[in-house]
């Protein structure tokens, strides 16, 4: 119970609801429990009559007292039992409901390196499956020990009234009932489990396929995943089975308990009757009624348990995730306006998950205003650069000024407000285009938008669709070519007008002409801002103030165009190749 205690915050936040809900529920079993007193009482007055105890009218008027009275209490405990639900089931779906937004809240102040060292698929579970079994044990669970200790406790006050050995001999099957519900409730958790890790597989094998449905059609091996699925839904189809099997056992259990405990009431309870050790043969009624009412809420301490324990091992799996501090803090309050110096000195990093040094004693400064290119072979460290002046990692080695502080003494949010930041890989939501863009700032007017639209040089494709500026892109809308898809990534960040700007590698997907169109616009825009740009074409990075050339997570070449294309090495090769291809 260790874990379940992170939600006694949200119990104290409730607890108005939850002790009306608690008074809700003891007054409804009270007034359950009427029934069978009433039922017993109806029988010993026909009994009566019929062995000319009483008189016709007083048999009549006993009877009919006796129903108006089990129906009124039916009405009234049906009333606060619907009463109870909606108090303690509400609270259940408040506390849920919190909890998530706790969960999501967090996971959205976590570092990057947390989301690749967890899987999105156990992201998602943790937020959604086991918030869900959380939630049975602060709705259900609750509910039912609250209702199982009135009914017994007001039930076993009534019956040893009635009879103490017959109430012993009722009560002696109802452990052994609560005992099996709750093995088999564990069994059927410990196959649901199963079920469910095999229904994901199905789900994410199914989603991987449709996905990438393009590349299964053009290299024709769609026999070869049906075959593959085909083999995963039958496993899922035997583990569905086996839980099955054991979920068919659960009602007959139930039924052969309380089939026992009716022969025991019946057969101790019509000895005692001859044996003259019981007044009135309607206590036997009474006393099988009981029964039938006791076994479902007996059976629910077993199942409760079990509720208790998948909730524990829940909350633990959640706790976990809560517990995980963000790798990168903010460690400065007040807000700090940032100009736009940037300066590598002997900067190193490794990535924490791989290892891999991606970035070894670089050194370059950047003057606000200023634009840098980077160039240089895959994975020689270019986006790295980018990454840690976005503080998404914290570098190893050196120092990473931006306006000659350490970037960990800048507050956080002022850093990332003034980048406007456009990766390799576009990514767009699924959302109009318009929306899209406004990404960058919330509060951009249309025209704003259309601006940033033509200096990206996508303004004429998206009037060129239908809807326009409103046209929704995603699974269910509009495919956009990964150059379309990079410029409106780009009109994105430079809408936001911000103090630096990053591009990394965001003009491959574009042909050089409308390359040039759009550098030529950016240079306007970008006049007075920090600007960095990877790129693979010198044609990106030509116009730049400062050019570096990266390898193997080293500056091999630093100066400007003119300085480099009269310097044997890397730059002046790419510069003859392309210039070679261009006039070919
Ligand atoms: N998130 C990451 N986690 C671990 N290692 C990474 C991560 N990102 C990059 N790396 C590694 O760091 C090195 C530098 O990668 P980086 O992305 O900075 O190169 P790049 O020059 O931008 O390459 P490209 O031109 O292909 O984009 C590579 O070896 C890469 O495998």
């Amino acid at each position: 119970m260790k874990a379940l205690k992170h939600l006694n915050k949200y119990f104290f936040k409730y607890k108005y609801s939850i002790i009306i809900g608690i008074i809700i529920t003891v007054i409804s079993k009270i007034f359950a429990l009427f029934t069978p007193r009433l039922i017993g009482a109806s029988i010993n007055v026909v009994s009566d009559y019929v062995n000319g105890n009483i008189a016709k009218p007083v048999f009549k008027s006993e009877l009919t007292t006796n129903v108006l009275y089990i129906v009124g209490a039916a009405i009234i405990a049906g009333l606060f039992t619907f009463l109870m639900r909606q108090t303690i089931i509400n609270v259940s779906r408040y506390i849920e409901f919190d909890l998530k937004n706790e969960i999501y809240k967090h996971y959205q102040v976590l570092s990057l390196s947390f989301y690749k060292a967890n899987r999105t698929g156990d992201l998602m579970n943790r937020i959604s499956e086991d918030v869900g079994k959380v939630r049975m044990y602060v709705g259900p669970a609750i509910m039912y020990t609250i209702n199982t200790i009135t009914l017994f406790a007001v039930a076993v006050i009534y019956m040893v009234d009635r009879s103490p050995t017959l109430t012993l001999y009722t009560l002696i099957p109802l452990p052994i009932l609560s005992f099996a519900i709750y093995k088999l409730s564990r069994l059927i958790n410990k196959r649901s489990t199963i079920v469910q890790q095999s229904l994901s597989t199905l789900s994410t094998y199914s989603q991987e396929t449709f996905s990438g449905i393009s590349v299964i059609k053009s290299y024709g091996i769609e026999t070869r995943t049906n075959v593959e699925f085909e083999h995963l839904s039958a496993e899922n189809r035997h583990k569905q089975i086996n839980l099955t099997k054991v979920q068919a056992l659960f009602f007959p259990m139930m039924i052969l308990l309380i089939g026992v405990s009716n022969l025991i009431v019946i057969y101790v309870g019509g000895m005692q009757y001859m044996n003259g050790q019981i007044d009135n043969i309607g206590t036997i009624a009474e006393f099988i009624i009981y029964v039938n009412m006791l076994t479902w809420p007996v059976a629910t301490v077993g199942w409760v348990t079990s509720l208790v324990q998948q909730a524990e091992a829940s909350q633990e799996r959640i706790n976990e995730f809560l517990n995980t501090e963000p790798e990168i803090k903010n460690n400065v309050d007040k807000l700090t306006p940032i100009r736009g110096d940037i300066e590598f000195k002997n900067v190193s990093f490794v990535y924490p998950d791989t290892n891999i040094e991606a970035l070894k004693d670089v050194s370059f400064s950047l003057k606000s205003g200023e634009t840098l290119a980077i160039l240089g072979n895959t994975g020689s460290g270019k986006s790295t650069i980018l990454d840690l002046i976005g503080r998404l990692y914290d570098i190893n080695n050196g120092s990473l000024f931006i306006d000659n502080t350490k970037i960990k003494n800048l507050n956080l949010t002022s850093l990332r407000e003034s980048i406007g930041y456009v990766p390799q890989d576009a990514f767009l939501f699924s959302d109009t285009i318009k929306n899209n863009i406004k990404f960058g700032k919330e509060d951009a007017t249309d025209d704003d938008v259309i601006e940033a639209a033509k200096n990206a040089k996508v303004h004429k494709n998206i009037i060129g669709f239908n809807k326009g500026y409103d046209t929704i892109l995603g699974e269910r809308g509009l495919t956009l070519s990964g150059g379309q898809k990079q410029r409106v990534s780009i009109a994105r960040a430079i809408i936001k007008k911000p103090e630096i700007l990053l591009f990394d590698d965001c003009l491959s997907a574009v042909d050089t002409e409308t390359e040039e169109k759009i550098l030529k616009n950016l240079m306007k825009l970008t006049k007075d801002k920090t600007t960095i740009i990877v790129s693979h074409r010198i044609s990106s990075a030509k116009n730049a103030d400062k050019i570096i050339v990266m390898d193997d997570g080293k500056i091999i070449e630093s100066g400007n165009h003119a300085s480099l294309i009269n310097t044997d090495g890397y730059y002046k090769k790419l510069y003859t190749k392309q210039l070679s291809e261009k006039e070919m």
